[in-house]
């Protein structure tokens, strides 16, 4: 790094408080370079003025009731969240188009919580952003629970979400191919998923060969809506794990984009580097359109309850949507396409409710079935993590941890030094590594074989087409250029704790568990929340993977120079060896990645398939899913980028089977 590369002391830091502190020396420099993503006093202040201004104008474009109740559009979006929202954008492109999308949750234009960078601390559990669906005990897991948050209002989760922008591993997708989805490959999804990219390089960052690198010579798109860029503020501990995992052969990569993530990185965040804040599909592909678009009506608070199906010979149409808004409920009349991008967790639900589902589980609801699709709300499923392998850090060394950050006293002495920056800290999670298996267990070997003997022993009592899709995951494990673990290096704790002493965390991550999980409605009062059962650890390979993860995290902890900035592991404690103990522990320390994805697969019928390839539910003539549920397979990355790429494909299918 030369002396240009020095940001100027109003700038922000654009990649690593480790690189500045380096310069510095100093932690309240340190510190101050890490308040990098909330403005300057002025700058927050005026920033929220025009925000206000905006918000208000915005909130006039948006639709009103009686703009869509009872009238007719050419296709009804229900869910104006992450795939929602890029669906109606492309669709209503073409201005003969009419779109109108339904979303439950408010509009929350410009709305603080969701722009900061690390307002999703505030929003999860918040009903009024965070949908908080409650899963049931976990029988393999010692019977705890978790709720999982989704994001409620526009943007979906997109709103709430950590901001880390991956793409799957190449054979992940390709492996969706395989299971009977032409089309549905790797090269096809990242051409869509480069189409709502737009790379930005941060200006400090221009020094940095590694970036350049990822940006002049590599894969993300640049002309896309979503921006991205490489956060600016960061831990500074993530490079400390970094280089210790250099130490057992890990190798530091530029490009995690590419279709080939193994590796450790910093990762990129969908962040504006122009303005510091979060990108997300209602601010990127909504907002900028919705004021030149009479074609496009989006209404929120609206809580769509069912779809209105008729019988058209052997086919089923979708008509209507019914949706409940202002404690009324209304229809909405849809002539070309009904399209639920309500999430994984309420896209079954809304066809269950609609009469679309088991047999089984919507006659004892009173709710007359329309088509028995069994396989509506199965095939569920979820990057396993924990939450239990916490640090306390060194508080006298240049690495910045959120718990440090939000010390009041820290604070004031910040605002001391540097009395024209406000704000709290904006550290976003940046540290981020996949791994085979092969790498992080030495039973590697011996745990693909107790789950082939598993599979062979179990085959005959598996529904449709799960022992293919598991013949495909065990393909994947074997290959060792394939990802089956990540790691995530958080700058916080996420279990709580009142020590005030800085705590990080490693989170290991199986990023394709074998036990599948279901989702169903358990009420015809579409109000209630689902029964979700994701049967975490439901499978024994997806535990011992996890224990042997949880090693190898903690041998890395363990190597310089990460062990020079660590005082002590306080959960479960070094203490803690024996691998009984430790499965005990993972087990109560069970967490989400909020990844869920299956619960409509996109399979053939015969294979436990919901959708075809051209995302339509079997068995109707105008009706798609058009969000996560439909990926079969879970794939290693992180999901929003899949979320997008999935809406960017499906726009064109659209569009080419109504010929628009
Ligand atoms: C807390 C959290 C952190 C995450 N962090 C990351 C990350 O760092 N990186 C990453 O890549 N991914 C992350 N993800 C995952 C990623 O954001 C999601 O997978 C992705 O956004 C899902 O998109 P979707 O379109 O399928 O669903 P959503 O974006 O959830 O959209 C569904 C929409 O439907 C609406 N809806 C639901 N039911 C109804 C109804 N009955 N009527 C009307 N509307 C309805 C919802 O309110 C919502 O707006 C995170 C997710 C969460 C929840």
């Amino acid at each position: 790094m030369t002396a240009t590369c020095r940001p100027r002391p109003t700038a922000f830091a654009a990649f690593s408080c480790q690189n500045i502190a380096n310069r510095t020396g100093s932690r309240l420099q340190l510190a101050y370079f890490g308040l990098g993503s909330t403005p300057p006093y002025k700058r927050w202040t005026h920033f929220m003025r025009v925000n206000f201004r905006k918000s208000a104008r915005m909130e006039q474009k948006l639709a009103t009731l009686s703009d869509v109740a009872n009238n007719g559009f050419d296709f009804v979006i229900v869910g104006g969240g992450t795939a929602g929202l890029v669906l109606a954008n492309r669709l209503t492109e073409n201005p003969e188009v009419s779109v109108a999308v339904l979303e439950a949750g408010k509009a929350h234009i410009e709305d603080p919580l969701i722009q900061k960078l690390d307002g999703w601390v505030k929003q999860l559990a918040n009903p009024e952003y965070d949908w908080c669906f409650p899963i049931v005990p976990q029988k393999h897991a010692g019977n705890n629970s978790i709720s999982w948050s989704r994001g409620k209002g526009l943007g979906g989760s997109s709103a709430i979400n950590l901001l880390g922008w991956t793409r799957p591993q190449r054979e992940d997708f390709d492996a969706i191919e395989k299971l009977g989805n032409p089309g549905w490959n790797f090269d096809r999804f990242y051409e869509y998923s480069k189409k709502s990219e737009k790379f930005v390089i941060p200006e400090t960052a221009r020094c940095h060969k590694g970036y350049r690198d990822l940006y002049e010579f590599h894969s993300m798109g640049k002309d896309g809506p979503i921006p991205l860029s490489f956060a600016r503020t960061s831990s500074g501990a993530e490079f400390e794990f970094q280089k210790s995992l250099e130490h057992h052969g890990v190798t530091t990569i530029s490009d995690m984009l590419s279709g080939d993530l193994l590796g450790t990185a910093k990762i990129v965040s969908s962040i504006d580097p122009a303005s510091g804040t979060r990108a997300y599909s209602a601010s990127q592909y909504l907002f900028p359109v919705l004021e030149e678009r009479p074609n496009l009506k989006v209404l929120s608070e609206a809580y769509v309850t069912r779809l209105l199906l008729t019988k058209d010979g052997e086919e089923i149409v979708a008509s209507a949507v019914e949706f409940e808004h202002g404690g009324s409920l209304h229809q909405v009349h849809a002539s070309k396409e009904v399209i639920l991008s309500a999430g994984a967790i309420k896209s079954p639900n809304i066809l269950e409710l609609s009469g679309i589902g088991d047999r089984e589980i919507l006659e004892p609801l009173g709710i007359p079935v329309i088509q028995h699709l069994p396989a509506v709300g199965t095939n569920v499923q979820e990057h396993l993590t924990i939450t239990g392998l916490v640090f306390e850090m060194r508080d006298d060394i240049d690495i910045a941890t959120s718990d440090l950050m939000r010390d009041p006293a820290f604070q004031s002495k910040l605002k001391g030094a540097y009395p024209h920056v406000e704000g709290p800290l904006s550290l976003v999670w940046t540290g981020i590594t996949y791994l085979p298996v092969q790498t992080v267990s030495e039973r590697a070997d011996s745990i693909i074989d107790m789950q082939t003997a598993q599979i062979v022993k179990e085959a005959d009592q598996y529904p449709p087409g799960l022992g293919e899709q598991y013949e495909m995951q065990l393909e994947l494990m074997k290959d060792a250029k394939v990802p089956d673990v990540e790691y995530l290096v958080f700058p916080f704790s996420l279990v709580p704790d009142t020590s005030g002493k800085p705590r990080l965390s490693l989170l290991p991550v199986v990023s394709h568990p074998f036990s599948r999980g279901t989702i169903h409605i358990n009420s015809a009062d579409p109000k209630t929340h689902p029964t979700i059962d994701p049967h975490y650890y439901e499978e024994e390979a997806d535990l011992e993977i996890m224990l042997d993860s949880f090693k190898y995290a903690r041998k890395i902890a363990q190597t310089e120079p990460f062990k020079n900035i660590v005082v002590a592991e306080v959960m479960p404690g070094s203490n803690v060896t024996d691998d009984d103990e430790l499965r005990d522990h993972l087990r109560k320390h069970f967490w989400t990645a909020w990844h869920t994805v299956g619960s409509l697969s996109m399979l053939p019928k015969e294979k436990g398939g919901v959708v075809d390839p051209m995302l339509k539910v079997y068995g109707t003539k105008n009706v798609r899913v058009v969000d996560l549920s439909i990926i079969p397979l879970e794939v290693s990355a992180h999901t929003q980028a899949v979320a997008y790429g999935i809406a960017e494909i499906a726009a064109d299918i659209i569009k080419n089977d109504n010929r628009l």
